[in-house]
């Protein structure tokens, strides 16, 4: 038998595995109730069970494996694994059968090279095509054979359609390493379009959740992304790793998705200062205790003299401690003096007496520390900044402000979302993720940052992005003010360098733009030499898109024309007319939500117009132009932006 077929027979040996786990974990489903030692028990146990089958019965019918590790040295000496996108039993107290490829051992197939070869005699590639494994690659590591794999090359130049898929049969050490941080450690990357940091992030929170199962699972992953055609296009990675607990979604969806506003107000509110403006507004409410609190009993009365209440509200404002909490706090210091006195008049002071009394202080609170709700303060805020920001804002910002508050009760923006929440977190704490993943984090404002802080404080951040892809008006220019906005100075920013969506002869275009961005970012290496760039001139843009798109569907893979927001629309339009299927491989987007996507063929209409669009135009430009797979067409009628000649 040839050592393919032998590893075909491997292939059957997993699908019996997978068959023996569904019907085991099915079996316990039904009997979880008669093998749990309690009521509650039996429900945690009937939740995991469940979960456990619904990930098996879900996980797609894809390869079992990708690779295999034959060890020679070292603690696994002598033994051979095969490594998977989910662990596989064995039969009846067996070794697996595939082990994950999160599991320690699994480190070494992605870090072993002949130099250091982790005691690997054999690592082994496999090839699939489809469900058909169709051959495998060796490097005899410990003889000191290590070479360029076809298979991992294959798979990195393979034609794009459909969403965004798994990395993990090719996840390249300098990845690796950044997927296994400690859960512990924050880390920030920094990388070039294309360099893998989406695909890093997402297998961290796979990586995490398999380590730290427990507790990741109570406390939760939250993966963070700049907008929904880009969650929809990464939505299917995790699943397809085996986990569906991860919370993805965008960061104005999880704030309520409030639609964008307009305006020099709107960008004011996403001003660092807003923070220091909205704690005014909200404590301003507090007032200094003008009469002394009396609490009657039947014809017993207490009296809390003036000094001691405004001891206890100065003392509360100065503890730090959440508005609500504080108030909460200065009943119960009121009602410890009430107490004091009750006492001494041998009146015992249960907890239900102290809960009655208690409430003769609310008149009090209310004028001296009133509850309240965050729109109510904003839109107290909004209608009059002056006192708030006073020394703060300037006379225009707080007209802009004015102006920009909502015509409708309840009309609030995006921008706003984000004021309320910095109000309801200093009201009360949020709740809190065991970690977060921020994407595109460079595009962040230090409102929206704190947002994400609040959210991570007893938790740890992965932050990706790339300054050069910075586009919003408040993004950030350096990463250590970002990564002190989002409350992780201390973070370790690492880059990645190489590569592995845009071709060389794209890079080579979209880097001409890099010395106007003005910002310090490392040099990067394409992985793929396979690229093709065309920059096309005409006198009308429709037809010359028209005719770009006819030539790209000669080709596999999708295709996608990015053009300003106004053009886009006629574009869409024209190539509709002309009976282009859109939807299909063909997809035509504004600029501004091509970020993080990609395209095997991407047609770039009229940049000057994109480059124009805004104030960090050339940005929006670079983004546009690393979404190229393989072939870029740059379709112009304008001359070309000057930065984008060379
Ligand atoms: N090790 C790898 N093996 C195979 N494909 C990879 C690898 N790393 C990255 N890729 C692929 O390269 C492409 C770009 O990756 P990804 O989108 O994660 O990059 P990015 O750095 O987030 O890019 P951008 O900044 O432009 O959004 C994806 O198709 C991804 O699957």
């Amino acid at each position: 038998m040839s050592a393919l077929d032998e590893e075909q027979r491997y292939v059957e040996r997993c699908r019996a595995a997978l068959r023996r786990m569904l019907e085991a974990a099915r079996d316990n489903v039904v009997i979880g109730e008669t093998v749990a030692s309690s009521g509650y028990s039996a429900e945690r146990l009937g939740i995991h069970l469940r979960t456990l089958v619904k990930e098996l019965g879900e996980a797609p019918d894809g390869p079992p494996f990708f690779g295999r590790l034959d060890f020679g040295a070292g603690e696994h000496a002598g033994r051979t694994y095969y490594l998977g996108r989910r662990h596989l039993s064995g039969e009846h107290g067996e070794p697996p059968v595939v082990i994950d490829w999160r599991a320690p051992v699994s480190r070494a197939f992605y870090r072993a090279s002949a130099r250091d070869p982790y005691g690997i005699d054999n690592r082994r590639r496999f090839g699939w095509s489809g469900l058909a494994l169709t051959g495998f690659e060796d490097e005899r590591l410990t003889s000191g054979q290590q070479g360029d794999s076809a298979i991992v090359a294959a798979e990195i130049e393979r034609p794009r359609v459909g969403p965004m898929r798994d990395i993990v049969a090719t996840i390249q050490p300098d990845q690796d390493d950044l997927v296994r941080v400690d859960l512990a450690d924050s880390v920030c990357v920094q990388g070039a379009p294309g360099t893998g940091k989406t695909a890093v992030g997402l297998h961290r929170a796979a990586y995490l959740l398999y380590t730290h199962r427990q507790r990741l699972e109570r406390s939760g992953v939250l993966v963070l992304g700049p907008n929904r055609t880009f969650m929809r296009y990464i939505a299917a990675v995790l699943p397809a790793l085996g986990e569906v607990e991860v919370e993805q979604t965008t960061l104005d969806e999880l704030l309520g998705g409030r639609p964008a506003g307009q305006g020099p107000g709107e960008e004011l509110k996403h001003d660092a200062r807003m923070a220091r403006v909205l704690r005014r507004a909200l404590y301003a409410r507090i007032t200094r205790p003008g009469e002394p609190v009396v609490v009657t009993d039947g014809a017993t009365r207490w009296r809390v003299q003036e000094e001691h209440l405004l001891r206890i509200v100065d003392d509360t404002r100065r503890a730090d401690v959440p508005y609500a909490v504080g108030r909460e706090r200065v009943r119960a210091q009121v009602m410890a003096l009430v107490i004091r006195q009750a006492e001494l008049s041998g009146v015992t002071a249960t907890a239900a007496w102290v809960k009655r009394m208690g409430r003769q202080v609310t008149p009090f609170l209310d004028r001296v520390w009133p509850s309240a709700k965050p729109d109510q303060v904003l839109a107290e805020l909004l209608a009059d900044p002056r006192e708030a920001g006073e020394g703060l804002l300037s006379e225009a910002e707080c007209a802009a402000l004015s102006a920009s508050r909502p015509r409708r009760k309840g009309a609030w923006t995006a921008a706003d979302a984000v004021l309320l929440d910095e109000l309801a977190g200093l009201l009360d704490r949020p709740r809190g993720y065991g970690h977060v993943i921020v994407d595109e984090a460079q595009d962040l404002s230090p409102m929206q940052c704190r947002a994400i802080a609040r959210r991570s404080e007893y938790g740890s951040l992965t932050v990706l992005g790339d300054l050069a892809q910075a586009t919003t008006p408040w993004a950030a220019r350096d990463w250590a003010r970002q990564l002190d906005a989002l409350g992780k100075p201390g973070a370790e920013v690492v880059a990645l360098t190489t590569g592995f969506r845009v071709p060389a002869s794209v890079v080579e275009l979209a880097n001409r733009l890099l010395a106007a961005l003005e910002v310090a970012v490392p040099p990067t290496t394409s992985f793929r030499q396979d690229g093709r760039v065309s920059v096309r001139a005409g006198a009308d843009l429709r037809e010359e898109v028209a005719a770009a798109v006819r030539a790209a569907l000669e080709c596999e893979g999708s295709v996608g024309v990015i053009a300003s927001a106004r053009t886009s629309e006629k574009l869409s339009e024209a190539l509709w007319d002309r009976g282009v299927d859109l939807g299909g491989r063909v997809s035509v987007l504004p600029a501004a939500d091509a970020k993080g996507l990609e395209f095997d063929h991407v047609i770039v209409a009229e940049p000057a117009e994109i480059a124009e669009g805004e104030r960090r135009g050339l940005n929006r430009l670079y983004v546009a132009l690393t979404r190229a797979v393989s072939r870029l067409d740059v379709v112009h009628t304008r001359p070309l932006p000057a930065q984008l000649i060379a």
